[in-house]
């Protein structure tokens, strides 16, 4: 637990290694085969069985300080009547292991309604805001919070607000429903399994290998994958099947060879988990030099050696993504003759001193426009029915499929089956934004670890560098990369995966906060060293408003997803990596979350089961998943209470965030 570069012993590396290399010999690689199973419910829409329900409550944006510190409010053990019902041994699981407190249970629901009154709702508000803008177009609030967001954990100054995205037609002409039919899924899975226990703090150091990759010997020789044109395996529209590189062939590789594209093979030691310079103050100091905060991270990034190539998702389908007209995330035109379009999207919904009547069931409006916070660029299309194609993946296909029939169904975006656009493939997918207006919108990648136990073995057989990864390394922190990594200017993809799930609160809490944009159209995505309890609290705060009936909403629909996560047999048998919550509300008071990005989640081998709470060690395929939704429901909880105390203090109510009263759950 804890472990970093330098627990991981050399000698019990070279030992794993060379256990592996025997074991590796042994083993070959098979394809994830699937068949088909479950029904198509297109009929069904996403209807959340959860009602709706009004909660009264009237917000209040007051000051930001209230003389109470943000690490008061994690502080859980000062007001234990305030978390009856959270967990025991909540976050950190290094924590909880060194208190020796199991780490798996029964999840305990947080009694929320118990806990906050009405009354004290009412009274109890506007701590702790941010100020608001006086108009539209101010950059006062945002400014205000950006300081003191900046302040802490170095969010660089706001970039470019949505309406200064070029914004793009549809090209839904050109689409052809290709009809193809749901087909249900057969879970059976050629096992793959794992050799030695990998570097992470899970394992004793002594279990440790170096990343669990192991490539030289002392005959100074490798096993690699030989491809014609560049260093990395390209994806394909046809690697749709979970495809591995077949094409071995052992050797000397005292050299990396430099290809057309930019990537190099890697022909020597994959080097241990290196943590450096792990930032754990609260708000630390990153920036992304050159485009701000408001960057996409991927953007003009794709690397050879990405998702399309070498250690990138072994199941997830990138066709060519140069070939794509990439779309921005904001690729709607708007309709200036409709009433209900935005004719800006850098909308405010703080209003100050405004007196909004809101119905109880209120209309609809469509957001027509794509707002893709987090992920690879150009790979989503948006579409004017309210649903967006997003670049077919075998993976995700199969997993929506499934979900439509799972227990998890009104967790999950809607399924729509697999359109054509372009000669490509696309998963057709209901717009979790349509429906709201002006939302907020906030990303998080759950579980405590973000590749897959497959990636671990391709990089192992087919190692690459990534100079895109190492520059973005270098970008966040010129101290990370070893010497070796800086003289050869890359960085393998599982290397860098390892250095972000620790740099941020992936391996401490389980997930990560990947990107917040607010209902003002500011975009934030630079919390790549946001990682302990308070600097989570304060972005999720940011993104809330500090607004008690959403926090509740989010709280609520939380705990449903684990009692249905819980009880879900599509999420018994799959290993799930690298998916997110999408979080989405918006000032009138509707609130909900979904789960999203099912590329890396697939089905477990028949003889593995897992808990999604026990720590990872290579091969019992754990992801951390309902370790991190505990610590999300804990963290959202705490906020809620710490908020309703604060907010009886000083609660003033002529600042509003969202439309508190009229709070209820989506639900489309
Ligand atoms: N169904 C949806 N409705 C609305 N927005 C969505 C939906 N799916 C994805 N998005 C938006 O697109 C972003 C990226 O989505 P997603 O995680 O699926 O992409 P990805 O490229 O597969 O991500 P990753 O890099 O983690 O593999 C999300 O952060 C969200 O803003
Ligand atoms: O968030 P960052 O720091 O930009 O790093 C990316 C992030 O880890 C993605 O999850 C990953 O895609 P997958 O999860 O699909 O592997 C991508 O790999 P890629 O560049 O190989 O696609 C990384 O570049």
């Amino acid at each position: 637990m804890g472990q970093t570069h330098s627990d991981l012993s050399s000698s019990a590396a070279s030992s794993a290694r060379a256990k592996w290399k025997n074991k590796e010999k042994a083993r070959g690689l098979r394809l994830c085969t699937f068949g088909s199973k479950s029904k198509p419910r297109r009929e069904q829409g996403n209807g959340n069985p959860v009602k709706s329900k009004v909660l009264s409550c009237c917000l209040g944006r007051g000051k930001r300080d209230s003389g109470h510190g943000e690490a008061d409010i994690g502080n859980a053990a000062a007001d234990p009547a305030r978390h009856r019902g959270h967990r025991a041994g909540e976050l950190s699981r290094d924590e909880i292991v060194s208190a020796g407190v199991e780490h798996t249970g029964t999840p305990t629901v947080f009694e929320t309604s118990s806990g906050l009154s009405n009354r004290v709702e009412v009274i109890q508000l506007a701590v702790n805001r941010e100020p608001v803008p006086d108009a539209p177009g101010s950059e006062k609030r945002s400014q205000l919070i950006s300081e003191e967001l900046r302040e802490d954990n170095a969010w660089d100054a706001p970039a470019k607000t949505m309406d200064e995205q070029p914004l793009k037609e549809n090209n839904q002409e050109h689409i052809a429903l290709k009809s193809e039919s749901f087909s249900g899924a057969n879970l059976s899975l050629t096992p793959i399994l794992t050799s030695d226990p990998d570097t992470e703090r899970t394992l004793p150091p002594d279990q440790h290998l170096e990343g669990g990759l192991s490539i030289t010997g002392s005959d100074n020789k490798m096993t690699k994958t030989e491809y014609s044109s560049r260093s990395c395996p390209t994806k394909t529209g046809d690697d749709q099947n979970n495809s591995l590189p077949t094409d071995t062939k052992t050797q000397k590789d005292s050299e990396i060879h430099q290809t057309s594209t930019g990537g190099h093979r890697f022909p020597g030691v994959i080097p241990k988990l290196v943590i450096t310079s792990v930032c754990n103050s609260s708000w630390p100091q990153e920036t992304e030099p050159g485009t701000g905060l408001l960057q996409n991270s991927h953007a003009g990034e794709q690397s050879p050696c990405s998702d399309s190539g070498c250690g990138g998702s072994p199941v997830q389908t990138r066709t060519s993504l140069a070939s794509l007209s990439p779309l921005s995330s904001f690729d709607e035109s708007e309709d200036p003759s409709d009433p209900d379009s935005p004719t800006t999207v850098n909308h405010w919904c703080t209003l100050k001193n405004v007196v909004r009547v809101v119905p109880l069931k209120k209309p609809y409006k469509i957001w027509k426009h794509w707002v893709q916070l987090a992920g690879h660029e150009g790979i989503f299309h948006k579409k004017t029915d309210g649903n967006v194609l997003k670049l077919y993946s075998e993976s995700e296909h199969r997993c929506l499929q499934e979900l439509m029939g799972d227990v998890l169904q009104p967790f999950v975006p809607q399924y729509l089956g697999v359109e054509e656009l372009d000669g490509k493939k696309y998963n057709l997918i209901q717009d979790l934004l349509t429906g709201f207006d002006n939302p907020s919108i906030m990303d998080c990648k759950m579980g405590s670890r973000t590749y897959l136990e497959e990636e671990l073995t391709k990089a192992r057989s087919s190692p690459c560098l990534r100079k895109d990864m190492f520059e973005k390394m270098m970008s966040v922190d010129p101290e990370a990369p070893t010497l070796q990594e800086r003289a050869e200017q890359g960085v393998i993809k599982l290397r860098y995966m390892q250095w972000r799930e620790s740099l941020s609160s992936t391996k401490n809490l389980g997930f990560r906060i990947e990107g917040v944009m607010k209902c003002d159209g500011q975009r934030r995505k630079n919390f790549k060293k946001t990682k302990q309890k308070e600097d989570v609290m304060k972005v999720l705060k940011y993104f809330t408003g500090g607004c008690i009936p959403i926090l509740r909403i989010y709280l609520e629909r939380l705990e449903k997803l684990r009692s249905a996560l819980e009880q879900s047999p599509f999420f018994r048998r799959h290993e799930c990596v690298g998916t997110s919550l999408l979080f989405v509300h918006d000032a009138s008071g509707r609130a909900s979350v979904w789960m999203i990005d099912f590329g890396k989640t697939i089905p477990l081998p028949d003889f593995v089961t897992v808990d999604h709470r026990t720590p990872w060690a290579e091969g019992n395929k754990e992801d951390g998943y309902l370790w991190g939704l505990d610590n999300l429901v804990n963290i959202l909880g705490d906020i809620l209470s710490k908020t309703s105390l604060e907010g009886e203090k000083t609660q003033t109510n002529d600042e509003m965030d969202c439309q508190g009263e009229n709070a209820e759950l989506y639900t489309d």
